[in-house]
Order: C-alpha cells, then structure tokens, then sequence
C-alpha cells in the first residue's frame, strides 16, 4: 500500500528521543510545536494523521526511549501504514531501527530547520543508519511547513510518487586526472595500510543508537584496519591510577597555554576544578591504554555508561586530536606516549570518523598540511545575517571539542564551559571556540549497498562578526565549539539529500591548492583501499 491509495488511510507519526529523561522533557516542547506545524501540512493536502504512540504525562513527553519500546510499540502498528518519523531533537536511532527493518510501508523522515535542539542531526543519523540498513525511506525538512518545496514533496510522497531531491552535485571520483604528487601520496597510504595495518581502539562500540557510525569487520578490515575492542570499565580503572600530581601537571599547561576555564562550585550546574582535573585523569589514561594495545586511534563513546562516572571526555579528545598538547609519560615515566603528535580520537564512537581520521592525519602528513582534524555535527545552516558573505553558512558545532589548533591562536582561544546537565550529568569542561578562517577538506565514510564509500568536498571556514557567531550558538548550543563553513559547489538542501551521517570530518590546509590536493589525495587512498568515492560540489 503506498499512501495515495485512500486519503482516508491516515498517516502514523512516530518519534523518537534521547535516552536521558531530562533531554527527553527539556526537549519536548519544540517537538511538540514541530508535530503540531507538520500535521496541518498534512491535512491540509487531505489526509489525516495519527500518532503510533502517546504523550506520556509521567515522564513528561511523548518520544519513545529506548529500543524495547520502540519494538513494542512497532508490533501494535500496521506494517503497511504510511509513516512518518519527525524530528526536533536529537534522537537514538536504534529506538526505531528495528520496527523500520520489518516495516512495509512507505517511510518518510522529517526535521524541522531548526538549531535549537541538534534535530537535524537527529534526522541525518537516522537517514544514514536507514541507508546502511538498505531501508528504502524518503526524507524532508522544513522552516515552515508551509513553503512550496515542502508542500511540493510532502504532496509527492502522500501521492505515493516519492520525494525528489537535487544530488547532481555528487560524482563519481576519477583518479584519472589527478596530480601526480596527489595520486603518489594517496597510493602509498593505501599500500602502506594495507601491509602494516592499523588499530582503531574502540571504548564500547555503539554510541546513542548510532548505527550507521559501525563499520562491520568485514567491510573494515580488508582496508588493513582492525577494531581493538576496550572497555570504559578499564578506562575508568585507569583514570583513578593517576596521581593528582600529573593531572594537575596537565591542567597547569592549559593554563599556561592561556586556556580560560568557566568555573564554580556547584557540580550540578557549574564546571567545577574537580571536574576538570579528572578530565586531566581520562586524557592521561586514555593515552596510556592506546600505547598499551598499539592504537593509532581511539574512540571514547562515553554518553552511555561513563556519563555517570566521570565528567565528559570532551575536554580529552581536543587535547588528543592536537599534536599541540599536554605530554604524557608512559607509567614508569621512561617514554613521551605519541610525542609531537595527535592521537586521532574519533568522537561518540564513530568508526566511519575514526577511519577518515587516520586517513586524513596520513595524508596530511605526507603532504606537509596541519593534521589536526575532527568531526563536527551538521548542525544547522542560514544566511549570513550580518551581510558578510552572501552565502548559506553552516553552523559546524560538536558537542564539546575541537583541537585547539583550528582556533586562531590556539589554546589561548579556548575556552571552558560547563557541558550541559540535561545531557551531562557529571559536567566537565568544553573546548569552545570560533575555528580559524581559512581552507577545508570535509569529508564523509559511510556505509551503503553494503559497501565502504566516501563523500568528499570543499569548503571555506570564514570569519563572521562576533554579533552574527554570538547568534548561531545562542540558536544552538552555545558551550560548543563552532566553524562558520561555506561548502564550495553544494547548496543546502543538496546537502542534506546526500549525506549519510550526523557528522562531518574537517581538516585544514594552508591554501586553496593545497586544500584541493589533499582533497584528492585522500580520494585516491580511499578508492585505492576499495571505497567507492564521490566528489561532491567540486571537480
Ligand atoms: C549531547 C548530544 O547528545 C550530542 O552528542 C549530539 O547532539 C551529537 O553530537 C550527535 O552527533
């Protein structure tokens, strides 16, 4: 059945949550102004629609928050109803996964355009996890829900004739054109991964749902890379093996450094020093384990399990992205673990950002380019409101950390916040900061057709006044980090059809012809390793 069959046949909404209660209720209220703008679009082309599950008064919102629910609540609806999933918040995609795997009907994801709550980035995990599941699905967003683009697909897809979405910015890379030092420089970080291999240490695989972040074994590691199975359990064992002597060594650099911390006395709502100092703890430790297993990245999930045992790894996985950072001594004190150098940390557990950060520090590297690379949440995008540029400018924000190098002075422009509670129980301190103008390889592993590929592009980071920064966090987060990013060929809706994924890899160079060659460097390690790869706004 599709939906045009009787506009009688009503719309089932669904949507899905956080895990953490107190995101779930502070969130609330904007999904439920998003429903209410959402259903009149529907109605108003003549269908009805009908929520797959109820406002709960008890907990203080209507999302469904966890995957048993979820399950539970997919075996009371028909499988062949048309469904749409909407999207304020940020949201565990594993909620609707499996009720979506064994659903026959069409599916449609939608997000309001919105930077308040990270529902956009919601709505891309769950595009990408839909697509590595090879779960047919189309997907809309919308200011309004009253614009003709929106009613225009809105009306497609009840009409049963699907949404239809501009990726003609998208191509298949051709190797065949590619600078010889590029090509060289790619080949050989093919071939030398492939024959020395690579670890990525993984701290509890599957952060917040995100299913399309694992890259199963089989498809991983024929590229010369394999997973090292860690535990947060030893994370959180090695933290307290650290004395307070070290970990106030490395808060002394931040400070001599010109890092400027946030701080007061209430753990509950504050950034304490007791929360940074063991932040201090889990960077030393977490170092330490990646030299005890040969890492050459390492992902900490933390937002499941260590969120109620320690402050937030943001402040860590900076320092560690950084070769500009605090050093830390093996435990006997003999060897600098990983001296004058990152060690690549892919946040939240995300696989498909760990292997882009090997390859990009790699290929970086070889090239002479800065090596510091991170990702950053597709949060939001708009017009430049204080008239600076004439360009849609995305808001890139990450939920805590960036390395310092992309700021214009380093460390000295950092500054720390207190994490957010309703996310962040036991607080811990930000990186935050504006990244520096200058040239940007982005770049995208995802899993599709049951194969590795890879999105890459180009971009600017520019300058905005502080006035129009101020206004993008204040629309979003504002103890995050942030990069005001222009995508060179790519405009915003193409943006959001084709890409796979909550995140986006960033790394710099020092001008636009080094950019485009590091762009095409990787592109030729990642297709010789056997990746399909697309360039995306860019030849
Ligand atoms: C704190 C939030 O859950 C964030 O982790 C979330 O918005 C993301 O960063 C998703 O990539």
């Amino acid at each position: 059945m599709n939906a045009s069959q009787s506009s009688r046949t009503p719309i089932t909404l669904v949507a899905s949550g956080d895990l953490r209660q107190s995101a779930n209720q502070v969130c609330w209220a904007a999904q439920a102004e998003m429903e209410t703008r959402l259903i009149a679009a529907v109605e108003q082309l003549g269908h009805s629609v009908v929520r797959g599950h109820q406002f709960d008064p008890d907990r203080g919102h209507g999302f469904i928050a966890s995957q048993r629910e979820g399950i539970e609540i997919f075996k009371t609806l028909d499988p062949e109803t048309p469904l749409i999933v909407a999207e304020a918040v940020w949201q565990y995609s594993h909620h609707l996964l499996a009720g979506l795997m064994s659903h026959r009907g069409p599916i449609l994801t939608v997000a309001n355009w919105s930077g308040q709550w990270p529902g956009l980035v919601g709505l891309l995990n769950l595009n990408g996890s839909l697509t590595k599941a090879g779960i047919r699905y189309d997907s809309l967003w919308s200011e309004t829900f009253s614009d003709e683009a929106f009613l225009t697909n809105l009306k497609r897809w009840l009409d049963g004739a699907g949404v239809s979405h501009d990726t003609s910015h998208a191509a298949p890379f051709d190797a065949a054109d590619v600078p010889e030092q590029a090509r060289h420089v790619g080949e050989q970080i093919a071939t030398e991964l492939r024959q020395n291999k690579a670890i990525l240490g993984v701290f509890d695989e599957g952060c917040m749902g995100m299913f399309n972040a694992i890259i199963p074994d089989s498809l991983l590691n024929p590229l010369g890379v394999f997973k090292e199975r860690l535990s947060q359990s030893a994370l959180y064992f090695e933290t307290r093996q650290t004395t307070d002597r070290e970990a106030q060594q490395v808060r002394d650099w931040l400070d001599a450094k010109g890092m400027k911390f946030h701080t007061g006395s209430n753990h509950d709502t504050d950034l304490t020093d007791a929360q940074i100092l063991d932040q201090c703890r889990m960077y030393i430790a977490a170092m330490r384990i990646a030299d005890d297993f040969g890492c050459d990245a390492i992902g900490i999930q933390y937002q499941q399990g260590l969120k109620d045992l320690l402050p937030a790894s943001d402040l860590v996985e900076g320092m560690l992205n950084d070769s500009v950072r605090p050093p830390v001594m093996s435990r006997d004190g003999s060897r600098e673990l990983f001296a004058g150098r990152p060690l690549p940390h892919f946040n939240e557990v995300d696989e498909c950002a760990g292997l882009d950060g090997l390859l990009t520090d790699r290929v970086h590297r070889a090239l002479g380019q800065p090596v510091e690379n991170t990702l950053h949440d597709l949060r939001w995008s708009d017009r430049d409101a204080s008239g600076t540029v004439d360009d849609e400018v995305w808001v890139l924000e990450i939920s805590g950390a960036v390395p310092a190098s992309h700021f214009e002075n380093g460390w000295a422009d950092a500054e720390g916040f207190r994490q957010p509670p309703m996310y962040f129980p036991s607080g811990g301190s930000t990186i935050r900061g504006i990244s520096r103008p200058g040239e940007v390889v982005w770049s995208r592993v995802y899993v599709a057709d049951g194969r590795l590929k890879m999105d890459l592009g180009r971009a600017s980071s520019i300058a905005l006044p502080i006035d129009e920064t101020q206004r993008r966090w204040d629309a979003t987060t504002p103890q995050w980090p942030i990069m005001h990013a222009v995508l060179h060929g790519v405009s915003r809706d193409q943006m959001m059809a084709r890409h796979k994924a909550n995140h986006i890899q960033v790394a710099y160079a020092h001008s636009a012809a080094d950019a485009d060659t590091a762009m095409k460097a990787k592109a030729v390690a990642a297709q010789s390793l056997g990746m399909e790869v697309s360039l995306c706004g860019v030849k």
